[in-house]
């Protein structure tokens, strides 16, 4: 099928990245019990996802909510298939994230400097300087390294994104050796017609197979712009959260991510293939808004029956 930028698509499964255990539970009031959070990404192994980012290695006290992820990695169970990530911004987070046994490892910076300097407390430039020595390092103890492009469309200090400050953070990225760049609508204001417009600008710089798109819900949008990235451009990787959990505590009115659950029941209603099973997806969000005391966003962790998975008609 030719896509309306000129690629061709060959129909291959999409890759869902689960950052319920990270994004989700990082900027949630209560601070979840380590055992609560080892069941989530336990539940979550058994989803289909391809990749579970289970915490941060970040400071303690920029983010309490997850200074256990070291004792999450130590005890949670790791399936053959699935992929263990966690966020580390730097060398003391790299000795955790080694120390627990992660495979892969994501470093974050975005594209508007106000929102790096409240987030990582450095530029955007200096912050890529900083991640150069610990990519190395990374890549040299053969783990995968991710690198995380905030603000991509929407900054929440300094509005609309010019696509081009994109497109120059993620040269930058590449270059210092990152695998896999995720572009995030921090504050989920995008519209689909941003995302064509973050898209056009980027695709002509780095492979599809190496990007992933990561959407807020706050303006209920999240689930249009996985569907035309995945129409129109032929993206294959998203990062959900089970239930639409998520936000950042540095991104003022932003609410949770896309949950994983509606985007593959969207996506497989739209004729893609996942191995992820929305059910069992809905079932590990109902279990987390348990332990969290407070329902979701997500629809389907709404639905108790199991008549919603999307079984397409033949
Ligand atoms: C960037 C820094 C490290 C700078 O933080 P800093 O305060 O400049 O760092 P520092 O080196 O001066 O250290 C301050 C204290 O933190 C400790 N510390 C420092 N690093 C670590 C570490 N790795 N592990 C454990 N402890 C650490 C360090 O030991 C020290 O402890 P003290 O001596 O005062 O007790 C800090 O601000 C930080 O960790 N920030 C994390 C911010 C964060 O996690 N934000 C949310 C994730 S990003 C996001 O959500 C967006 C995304 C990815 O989802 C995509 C999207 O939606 O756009």
């Amino acid at each position: 099928m030719s896509l309306g930028n000129g690629h061709n698509r060959v129909a291959r499964p999409i890759r869902i990245i689960e950052v319920g255990p990270r994004d989700g539970l990082q900027n949630e009031p209560a601070i979840v019990p380590t055992s609560a959070k080892v069941s989530f990404v336990n539940a979550l192994s058994r989803t289909g996802a391809a990749e579970i980012e289970i915490g941060s290695f970040v400071s303690p006290h920029a983010i309490p909510q997850l200074a256990d992820s070291d004792e999450v990695a130590r005890k949670m169970e790791r399936l053959p298939g699935v992929t263990y990530s966690a966020l580390v911004p730097n060398e003391k987070g790299l000795e955790r994230a080694r120390a627990a046994a992660i495979e892969k490892i994501a470093v974050f910076t975005a594209a508007s400097e106000t929102f790096a300097r409240r987030n990582i407390k450095c530029g955007v430039l200096e912050s890529i300087d900083r991640f150069a020595p610990l990519v190395a390092e990374a890549k040299r103890d053969g783990m995968t390294v991710r690198g995380y492009i905030s603000t991509a469309t929407h900054c929440p200090f300094e509005g609309a994104v010019d696509p081009g400050r994109v497109i120059k953070v993620m040269q930058r990225l590449l270059h210092i050796g990152i695998d896999e760049i995720s572009l995030g609508d921090t504050i989920g204001k995008a519209a689909p017609n941003d995302v064509r417009r973050l898209l056009d600008a980027t695709l002509p710089h780095i492979e599809r197979s190496r990007l992933s798109l990561h959407f807020h819900d706050t303006y209920g949008m999240a689930v249009a712009n996985v569907l035309a990235a995945w129409t129109d451009y032929g993206i294959e990787a998203f990062d959900t959260a089970a239930g639409g959990l998520g936000g950042c505590p540095y991104a003022p009115g932003a609410s949770g991510n896309v949950a994983t659950e509606d985007v593959v029941y969207a996506l497989k209603a739209s004729g893609a293939i996942l191995t992820v099973d929305e059910q069992q997806v809905a079932a590990a969000a109902r279990q987390i808004s348990r332990a969290l005391d407070r329902p979701l966003a997500s629809r389907l962790s709404r639905i108790q029956t199991d008549r919603t998975s999307y079984e397409p008609v033949t």
